[in-house]
């Protein structure tokens, strides 16, 4: 009995102890504020190679004070430039290249431009993401599509140092200790592809890790994650890229790619390495090929802290594309149920929008409602055509949003109808292209989509990179008429459509979404991803267009605006980590107080402070 007394009162005091310290630390934490401090680095070299670390390394702006603590007297040029004067004297070589290349062919221009920005990645890690920051309209298209996707074509040729990690099925069995090479105690992100399908350009083997580096690079600008502590990962299971196995240059494996268990099981001694070095990481899934994308989420989402971009990046920004497009109609994002959807292609990008804006219709007008149950909003094509229940071998991951015979019989189409006679008949909202196929929205197809009855039909040829876009925003306003909404997955320029009115074309890439995404995963520390979250981010994004704005046909926000509307992303994937009760905190942020933070709405000066951005900090010597 005194026992039991004792023992109850020891509880109550250790109740009473952490309750006042979590009250301290909740004082402490409004005492600060938002308040972010930029703390000096502690370095353990010193001189040239201070000079050849690009996370220390400063150039030319080493104040005179810190030249003479880290032996660098001597080693620079003596004139002291400010930051500012460096972005100045980089922009002015950029800008010179530009015009210097101008008439040239363009993708020589391209790689020229992606080459200095690159050799200024690997000399000053603060200034490349400044100058990124700064310029994030200009530059996006160079690190990440359309050029990225050159420099992948090319990327045996333009490799000079190496960046982030490979695993390549000669590692099996080592991959455990091989993690422990990477240099960075703690990793927050990593981004890994398998090469097999990068961008709409097929299986690009070893030379896929240009895509990691890119989405990266986003993360670091968009999201403001460290880059001391993102990673990213090439697997090199093999290609079926008979050209790059021909070329005895390429550096990957030369041989047929892995399938079935052995494929999987290199995946799966990844991830266990990956999560046993750094359990708080997110890893994101890039560019896998359909068919294994679908089986990897299936087969790691509730398990570790991962997503698939590609499956669900894309759909949340497909959704909120359509959600904008709804409005711009004059009508409510509700009146999402009622639109007529065809989506071509029928690959991880497609499928994942279908079966995400099902759900997001199911959010709309209940789960038991007749649009819910049947396919009705939805029309898939894939290269067969029109994807109905009567269609032979159908992949099993397609199947369940084939149409039915009965209903496409009813409007006079039939199994594999071409693209074309489903535009006719259906007269859709909206014309979506997954299918990696450029031009595949010919004339006739966007003549098509005149008979919409839809007031402001959206054409949005998302494929990727440029070349792979279903149609150009010049050929969707000609051909269907200048009152549709466009976008497109790689940038295109506005369109002057005569008489001072202007075609407004907006960027529909997954990079609205999973800078956002990995950021309030990361800070919410849920244990993995769900859905809830990932319709969070996607409502998130839809909700931050003006009126105004859609009624113009801008239905995504402006890029450079990426860092802010990330940042919201953020606060909406935490907020829904938290009332799903899967967020388990982030460092020493517990989910007592990531809860107390969501009820006097502090969430987003959470994620703000948290968002790490490019300024030089005092170096500090140790041995
Ligand atoms: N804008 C964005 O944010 C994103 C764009 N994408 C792009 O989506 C494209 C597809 O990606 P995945 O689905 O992973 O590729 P995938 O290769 O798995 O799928 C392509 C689909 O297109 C279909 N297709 C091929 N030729 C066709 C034709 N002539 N007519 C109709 N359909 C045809 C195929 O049957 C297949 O279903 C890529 O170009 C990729 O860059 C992917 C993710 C994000
Ligand atoms: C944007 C992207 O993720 C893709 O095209 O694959
Ligand atoms: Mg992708």
């Amino acid at each position: 009995m005194a026992q039991a007394i004792a023992s109850r009162a020891r509880k109550a005091v250790v109740k009473a102890l952490e309750s006042e310290c979590w009250q301290l630390r909740e004082g402490a934490r409004r005492y600060l504020g938002q308040r972010k401090v930029v703390r000096p680095s502690i370095v353990n070299k010193r001189s040239s190679d201070i000079l050849h670390d690009p996370w220390y390394n400063k150039g030319t702006a080493f104040p005179l004070t810190e030249r003479e603590r880290l032996g660098l007297r001597g080693m620079l040029p003596p004139r002291v430039m400010s930051i500012n004067q460096q972005i100045d004297r980089f922009m002015a070589n950029f800008r010179s290249l530009e015009r210097n290349t101008r008439d040239g062919p363009q993708e020589v221009a391209a790689l020229a431009k992606w080459r200095i920005l690159n050799r200024l990645h690997d000399r000053n890690e603060t200034l490349f993401y400044k100058i990124l920051i700064d310029n994030i309209q200009q530059l996006a298209p160079i690190v990440y599509t359309p050029t990225v996707g050159l420099v992948c074509q090319n990327y045996s040729g333009l490799f000079r140092r190496p960046r982030g990690m490979y695993f390549s099925a000669a590692d099996r069995g080592e991959m455990m200790s091989m993690i422990y090479n990477w240099p960075a105690e703690q990793v927050d992100m990593i981004v890994v592809t398998d090469g097999s399908r990068i961008l709409g350009l097929g299986d690009l083997g070893v030379q896929g890790i240009g895509i990691p580096i890119g989405k990266l690079d986003l993360y670091v600008a968009a999201a403001g994650m460290n880059p001391q502590r993102v990673l990213p990962v090439m697997i090199d299971v093999g290609t079926n890229n008979q050209q790059l196995l021909d070329n005895p240059l390429y550096m990957g494996l030369h041989r047929p790619r892995l399938e079935g268990e052995e494929y999987m099981s290199i995946i799966d001694e990844f991830m266990e390495a990956a999560f046993t070095r750094y359990p708080d990481v997110i890893v994101q899934f890039e560019d896998f090929q359909s068919k294994w994308a679908f089986k990897l989420l299936q087969r790691y989402r509730t398990h570790y802290r991962m997503f698939n971009d590609d499956i669900q990046g894309t759909a949340g920004v497909a959704l909120a594309g359509v959600l904008g497009a709804v409005r711009a109609q004059g009508r409510p994002m509700s009146d999402i149920a009622k639109q007529k959807i065809v989506v071509v292609g029928a690959g991880s990008a497609g499928l994942g929008v279908v079966s995400f804006m099902k759900q997001a219709v199911a959010r709309v007008v209940g789960n038991d409602s007749p649009q819910v149950q049947g396919s009705d909003n939805f029309w898939l094509v894939d290269k067969d055509g029109l994807v109905t229940e009567a269609r032979e071998n159908i992949d099993p991951d397609a199947k369940q949003y084939a149409r039915s015979l009965d209903d496409i019989s009813r409007s006079g189409l039939q199994e594999g109808a071409s693209l074309v006679d489903v535009v006719r008949h259906v007269k859709p909202d909206v014309l979506m292209g997954l299918s990696a196929v450029g031009g595949l929205f010919t004339q006739e197809v966007l003549e098509a989509m005149k008979l919409s009855d839809c007031p402001r039909p959206a054409i949005l040829p998302m494929s990727n990179p440029t070349s792979k876009a279903e149609c150009t925003a010049e050929q969707a306003f000609k051909y269907v008429g200048p009152h549709i909404v466009f976008a497109s997955g790689s940038p295109f320029q506005d369109v002057d459509l005569g008489d001072g009115k202007i075609g407004r074309v907006n960027q529909g890439n997954n990079m609205y979404l999973f800078p956002g995404i990995g950021l309030g995963a990361l800070l919410s520390g849920a244990h993995h991803i769900t859905d809830g979250m990932l319709h969070a981010a996607a409502e998130c994004l839809a909700s931050v267009m003006d009126e105004e704005s859609l009624q113009k046909g801008i239905i995504y926000p402006p890029i450079p605006e990426i860092r802010n509307i990330t940042a919201k992303i953020a606060e909406a994937v935490i907020k829904e980590a938290i009332i799903e009760e899967v967020a388990e905190g982030y460092r020493e942020t517990d989910p007592r107080e990531l809860q107390a933070m969501a009820q006097d709405d502090s969430i987003l000066a959470y994620v703000e402070k948290n968002m790490w951005s490019p300024e030089y900090s005092s170096l500090v010597y140790e041995s």
